[in-house]
Parts: structure tokens; C-alpha cells; sequence
């Protein structure tokens, strides 16, 4: 059983959540990357997760943008996490968060009240701008939430949006450079596919 007790008895000090979100190339996956290393070095038991269906680079690492990795272990769905967590784990990572289902703020919560330090990547919005999967739950449940910004491909100005430069409406569209440009503010809402 993969309860909160189960848990607690390995983290006496309280568990936490934290988001680190933004649109894509922002560093979201690197700053995941660099917590998870401090926590290492602490010599922390870690965990890292990311959804399969994010199926662009390895199914066990974490890549980032400019190829820095760290192994971590695909899941079909959120409920898959807890029982892979081991009852000695202190920090698990989660990336791609977007892409995971509605029991993804229960089983955060599970882990963070049994003393887990939960750390959270991925896209806020969108391509059209609009709040993406359970991230705005995530972000409120949160004790800390870290917006970072990408470099706007347009003007050089910080990139809050990821613009999609291909014709596909589907929310879910995996992709890099060659279907997806940060941008600013102006410069997404000059022309194209923005709502
Ligand atoms: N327009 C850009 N703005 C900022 N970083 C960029 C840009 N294009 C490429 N990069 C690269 O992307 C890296 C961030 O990658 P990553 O952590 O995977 O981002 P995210 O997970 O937010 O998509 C940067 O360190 C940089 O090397
Ligand atoms: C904006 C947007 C992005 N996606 C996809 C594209 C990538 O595969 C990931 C984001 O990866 P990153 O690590 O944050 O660069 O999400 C999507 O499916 N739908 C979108 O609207
Ligand atoms: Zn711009």
C-alpha cells in the first residue's frame, strides 16, 4: 500500500510542491535537472518521472533542449508514480507535467504531505495561450512556482508564449524547433495561429 503513512515514516520534516513552469526552450527541463543534481549531492534519495507519451528523446532520461540528461522512468498515467516510489524517496521530480491526467494533483499531494519534496516542470500554456492540463491546479497547490522565460526568436525580448508554426489544432503536438518558436508577448500576437 502506497499510502501517506507509508511515506511519512521516511520523511519527518514536511514535504513540499514546487512548480517550475514557462513556455518551451525556457529551461524548465534544465532547472528540473539542476535541482535533482543538488539533491544528489545531498545524497537524497531520488525519483524522476515523465509521461510516455512524450516519446521525443529517450524513454529512460530526461534531455533538455541543449542535451543535458538525467535517468528517469516513463509512466503511462499519474497513478503509475506512487507505486514506483520507493518508501525512502525525498525528492521526486516530475517533467512534462502538462501532458499528465487529472490524478496528477492527487498523487502530488499524496506525496508531499508524506514528506516528499515534489518538484514539478512544464508548459503553462499552450500554443493558443490557454492554461495547459493540470497546471494551473498544480501551480495553486504549490509552496513555491518559478516562471522562467526563453529568449523571443522574433525581437530578443524574454518569451513567455511557444508559438506553433505548423497548421495543427490538436492541443497535444510533440515537437521541437522545427514546429515551435518562443516569443514574446507582441510577438506572438502579431500574426498567425493565435487565438
Ligand atoms: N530561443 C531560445 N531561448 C532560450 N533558450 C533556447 C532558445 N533556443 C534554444 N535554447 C536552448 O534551450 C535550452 C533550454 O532547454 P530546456 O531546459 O529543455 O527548456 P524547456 O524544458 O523549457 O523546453 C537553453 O539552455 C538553450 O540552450
Ligand atoms: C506549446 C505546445 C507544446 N506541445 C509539446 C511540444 C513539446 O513536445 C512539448 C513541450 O516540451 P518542452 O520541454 O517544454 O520544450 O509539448 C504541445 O503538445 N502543445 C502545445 O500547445
Ligand atoms: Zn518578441
Amino acid at each position: 500500500m502506497y499510502t501517506e503513512e507509508v511515506f511519512r515514516r521516511h520523511n519527518e520534516v514536511g514535504g513540499s510542491i514546487e512548480v517550475i513552469c514557462g513556455s518551451m526552450f525556457s529551461g524548465k527541463t534544465e532547472e528540473l535537472i539542476r535541482r535533482v543534481n543538488r539533491a544528489r549531492i545531498a545524497k537524497l534519495n531520488v525519483e524522476i518521472f515523465s509521461p510516455v507519451a512524450d516519446t521525443r528523446y529517450d524513454k529512460s532520461a530526461l534531455v533538455s533542449h541543449n542535451l543535458n540528461s538525467i535517468p528517469s522512468k516513463a509512466v503511462d498515467k499519474a497513478a503509475s508514480i506512487l507505486p514506483l516510489v520507493a518508501g525512502n524517496t525525498q525528492v521526486v521530480g516530475i517533467d512534462e507535467a502538462q501532458f499528465f491526467d487529472d490524478e496528477l494533483p492527487q498523487v502530488v499531494s499524496t506525496l508531499a504531505n508524506a514528506g516528499v519534496r515534489v518538484i514539478i516542470a512544464g508548459l503553462d500554456m499552450d500554443f493558443k495561450g490557454r492554461p495547459f492540463g493540470r497546471m494551473p491546479e498544480l501551480m495553486a497547490m504549490a509552496e513555491a512556482v518559478t516562471k522562467l522565460h526563453a529568449v523571443c526568436v522574433v525581437c530578443g525580448s524574454p518569451a513567455l508564449n511557444s508559438y506553433r508554426l505548423v497548421p495543427n489544432e490538436n492541443q497535444i503536438l510533440l515537437g521541437e524547433k522545427e514546429s515551435y518558436e518562443p516569443r514574446c508577448r507582441n510577438c506572438f500576437n502579431l500574426d498567425g495561429l493565435a487565438g
